[in-house]
């Protein structure tokens, strides 16, 4: 049997996915896996029983990876599933920013008492007045699942659409239209486009990615769009330049106090992930990665642990090894077992940067003495039989 907890509010679609042997549980300490979306676990401390974390999103700076990594817990996230959600709201995003759509939304309830609405709104509408989104530049930083579906939908909105992204993976660039134009240097972006939306992770090197130097570069009444993270723009900087006009609006999916009630700025309350389809989507895959790793130790999607997936054991026992991406870890491994007479029917060895991960499937059941040795080899964080 195992047990779950929900760090956040996660689809029932989703949880409906766990089998019988899965239990909800309201305390952490005994979760063999948590599911979260945008809760902080910077500072909270795992148990030893922690087996997985699963992002139900894309983001996971809100998750300590190398401490997972460090006591063995797989984090995955659900790359993809939300990711025509977002595209969606950055569409709706460059249209209230282009045309003044909200605020005249708000002009009409605040007049709403008024007998003479009609013949004012004739009057006034010139107040609202805004531009199109055909023919203008748009110039997307990312092109990973959001960046290629804004991309995509902006070139048939008739948007000019310039991409940048010296990361991008070879399914991306497979998936993206051929009338995007390929930028190598980003400024090229900033000095050219009319719009321009940014869709990359918050790393540290990601991290104020937009600031005065960048904004100094961009045309001269902008829109910048952040759906990604407040973290990748120096906010401060933006607002002087939204007050002095250098930026038309800046559109955000992060409120803070930075940016919530300056004008033109227009800020939603993360929104972005905020569908029913996706919330459902993240929430199947987060429980799908975690069940098959916890019962077959198959690491799909994982964040801090390499891909590793040998199907369903075919063997009499699986041991899966989470440990240190070291010189001679599967010699030492092969060594305990072959001393303890245990033929390896099948395995597999995968790293990511510090990390590794084994899977060896066993033709003979292991023993609680061998499992010890396994443990005791320098390097090992954590060993599970299933
Ligand atoms: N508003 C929301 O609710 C919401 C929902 C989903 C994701 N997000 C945010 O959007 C981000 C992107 O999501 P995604 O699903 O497209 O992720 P993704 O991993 O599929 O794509 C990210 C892309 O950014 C590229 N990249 C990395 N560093 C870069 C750099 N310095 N310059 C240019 N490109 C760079 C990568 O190569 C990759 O192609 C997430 O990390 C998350 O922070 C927000
Ligand atoms: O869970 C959410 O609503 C937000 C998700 C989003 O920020 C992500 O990074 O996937």
């Amino acid at each position: 049997m195992y047990q779950y907890s929900c760090m956040n509010a996660i689809s029932e679609v989703g949880l409906q996915k766990f089998t019988d042997q899965y239990t909800k549980t309201e305390v952490k300490e005994d979760a063999d896996a948590l599911l979260v979306r945008s809760a902080a676990l910077h500072d909270m401390e795992f148990s030893d029983k922690l087996a997985a974390i699963a992002r139900a999103g894309a983001g996971v700076n809100n998750i300590p990876l190398e401490r997972c990594a460090e006591q063995g817990i797989v984090v995955f996230n659900t790359p993809g599933a939300n990711a025509n959600g977002v595209k969606e709201a950055v569409i709706a995003g460059l249209l209230l920013a282009s045309r003044d759509l909200a605020d005249g939304i708000n002009w009409v309830k605040a007049e709403s008492g008024n007998e003479d609405i009609a013949k004012l709104a004739e009057k006034e509408k010139k107040n609202f007045a805004g531009s199109e989104i055909k023919g203008k530049k748009l110039g997307i930083i990312g092109l990973g699942a959001i960046g290629i579906l804004v991309a995509n939908t902006a070139v048939h909105l008739g948007m000019e659409v310039y991409g940048y992204d010296p990361y991008i993976s070879v399914d991306s660039a497979w998936n993206l239209s051929r009338e995007i134009t390929h930028i190598t240097d980003v400024n090229d972006i900033y000095r050219e486009c009319d719009y321009i939306t940014i869709h990359v992770p918050l790393l540290e090197s990601t991290k104020k990615m937009i600031n005065e130097e960048a904004i100094a570069e961009m045309k001269d009444g902008v829109i910048l769009l952040n759906y990604a993270r407040d973290l990748l723009v120096d906010e401060e900087a933006v607002v002087k330049a939204v007050q002095s006009g250098k930026i038309r609006r800046y559109m955000s999916d992060f409120p803070n106090t930075t940016t919530a009630g300056v004008k033109n700025c227009i800020v939603t309350p993360h929104l972005g992930a905020s569908t029913s389809e996706s919330e459902d989507n993240c929430a199947v895959m987060a429980v799908k990665e975690v069940m098959d790793y916890l019962e077959n130790g198959n690491i799909n999607h994982s964040v801090n642990y390499p891909t590793c997936d040998m199907g369903k054991c075919k063997g009499v026992c699986r041991v899966a090894i989470n440990h240190k991406n070291i010189k001679n870890m599967i010699g030492q491994f092969a060594s305990v077992l072959g001393e303890a007479d245990m033929n390896i029917a099948n395995m597999a060895n995968q790293s990511k940067g510090e990390y590794a991960y084994s899977l060896f499937d066993l033709d003979t059941q292991i023993t609680d003495e061998v499992v010890e040795k396994l443990k005791n080899v320098q390097g090992v964080l954590r060993i599970r039989i299933l």
